[in-house]
């Protein structure tokens, strides 16, 4: 009788791996002495033993070929929430995910380690130390939050201990770092139109921002404690700094560190929040003639104006997580990285 050899634990494949975080995982992954295949509609760069497949992770067929004789799946792939394209979203984060489980399920894959995000719980009001017990937002602010929801849904309830296959989900909150394309680059280019004057609110408002090495480690130690009598099968674990911070002092830091002034001007949130709902409104009724992309979308009102910090004692818990880089050293990283986008450069 023919034997079935199971592949190296060591052996994965990151979905998304051309992207922000996915290539620093990749990174990590191959320091750590891992085989990493990479897949992605894209290939944004090439390194020396990774084997990349570029192809849609819709394509079930194209998944089954890059999954062959690995064990570990990474699925951090996702459309960027600033498209705001609803369909889009709805076939890749829900869809795909359901074909990523399936193929998974059918290439005897033995866990799968999804990226969610902590916004799955934000539904625009203050959550201060937000435990992963928080029920899933009711009316979530954004399409993409919507599918992330029902992606994290759909990898923890595929956890089955008889079959072999293990899940678990990792949320982290507010990611920045080297290569980020949407923090830094969006901050700057609103400070460059002379948007960023002000502060929405009255500033005090506490966030997690959470640098991408500490991100990378939180789904690394979620993969190497995922086993059959681990208590991570089938759970959702927040990875953040644990270092809120003033969601404007954070902005700050960063705009006078790459050379631009910092917000000082107060507008009141409720009147600003409007305007963007307005706004957004006006975009989505003329979508069939002009695409309008407003900057200050209801999503980053509501993330600019409120609370939204989380604990992570069950990720110290469970799999002995803290966050290697502090928030002071990730932002002069960040900040040192982006060279082209100093003011007046
Ligand atoms: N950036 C953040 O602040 C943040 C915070 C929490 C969670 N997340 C989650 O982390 C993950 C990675 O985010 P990121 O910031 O690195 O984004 P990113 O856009 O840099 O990377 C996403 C990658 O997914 C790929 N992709 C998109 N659609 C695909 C498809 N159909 N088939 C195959 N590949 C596809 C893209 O080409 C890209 O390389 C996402 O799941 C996102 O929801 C991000
Ligand atoms: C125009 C200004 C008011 C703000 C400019 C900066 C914003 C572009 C970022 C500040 C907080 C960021 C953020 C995300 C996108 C970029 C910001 C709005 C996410 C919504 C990206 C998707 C993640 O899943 C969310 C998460 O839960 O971590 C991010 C939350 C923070």
């Amino acid at each position: 009788m023919a034997t079935r050899i199971r592949p190296s634990s060591k052996r994965c494949a990151v979905i998304g791996g051309s992207g922000f975080l996915g290539r620093h995982l990749v990174e990590k992954l191959l320091e750590k002495g891992y085989t990493v295949t990479v897949f992605d509609i894209r290939q944004s760069y090439e390194l020396p033993g990774v084997a990349f497949h570029v192809g849609d992770l819709c394509d079930k067929q194209a998944l089954l070929t890059a999954l062959q004789d690995v064990s570990l799946v990474f699925h951090c792939a996702s459309p960027a929430p600033a498209s705001d394209d609803r369909a889009l979203f709805q076939k890749v984060n829900v869809d795909g995910t359901r074909i990523v489980i399936q193929a998974c399920q059918e290439r005897g894959v033995q866990k799968l380690v999804l990226t969610s995000s902590a916004s799955v719980v934000f539904e625009g009001t203050d959550i201060k130390d937000g435990k992963e017990e928080l029920p899933y937002a009711k009316k979530p602010i954004d399409y993409y939050t919507e599918t992330k929801i029902q992606q994290e849904k759909l990898v923890l309830e595929a956890c089955d201990k008889d079959k072999g296959f293990l899940t678990v989900a990792i949320r982290p909150h507010g990611i920045f770092g080297p290569q980020d394309p949407q923090l830094v680059p969006i901050l700057v280019d609103t400070a460059r139109r002379g948007k960023m004057k002000f502060i929405i609110g009255d500033g005090s408002n506490l966030v997690d921002f959470t640098f991408v090495e500490n991100v990378v480690h939180g789904h690394i130690l979620a993969a190497e404690h995922l086993k059959p009598d681990s208590p991570l099968c089938g759970k959702a674990y927040h990875i953040t700094n644990d270092e809120p911070v003033r969601f404007w002092d954070f902005m700050s830091q960063v705009l006078v560190g790459l050379g631009y002034d910092a917000p000082r001007y107060h507008l009141p949130y409720q009147l600003v929040y409007g305007i963007a709902l307005l706004l957004w409104l006006v975009a989505l009724l003329l979508r069939p003639l002009v695409r309008i992309k407003p900057t200050f979308t209801p999503m980053r009102v509501a993330l600019a104006g409120t609370h939204h910090y989380y604990s992570c004692a069950r990720a110290k818990e469970d799999m002995g997580y803290r966050p290697p880089v502090s928030l002071k050293e990730g932002i002069t990283r960040t900040v040192e990285s982006y060279p082209h986008l100093r003011k007046g450069v």
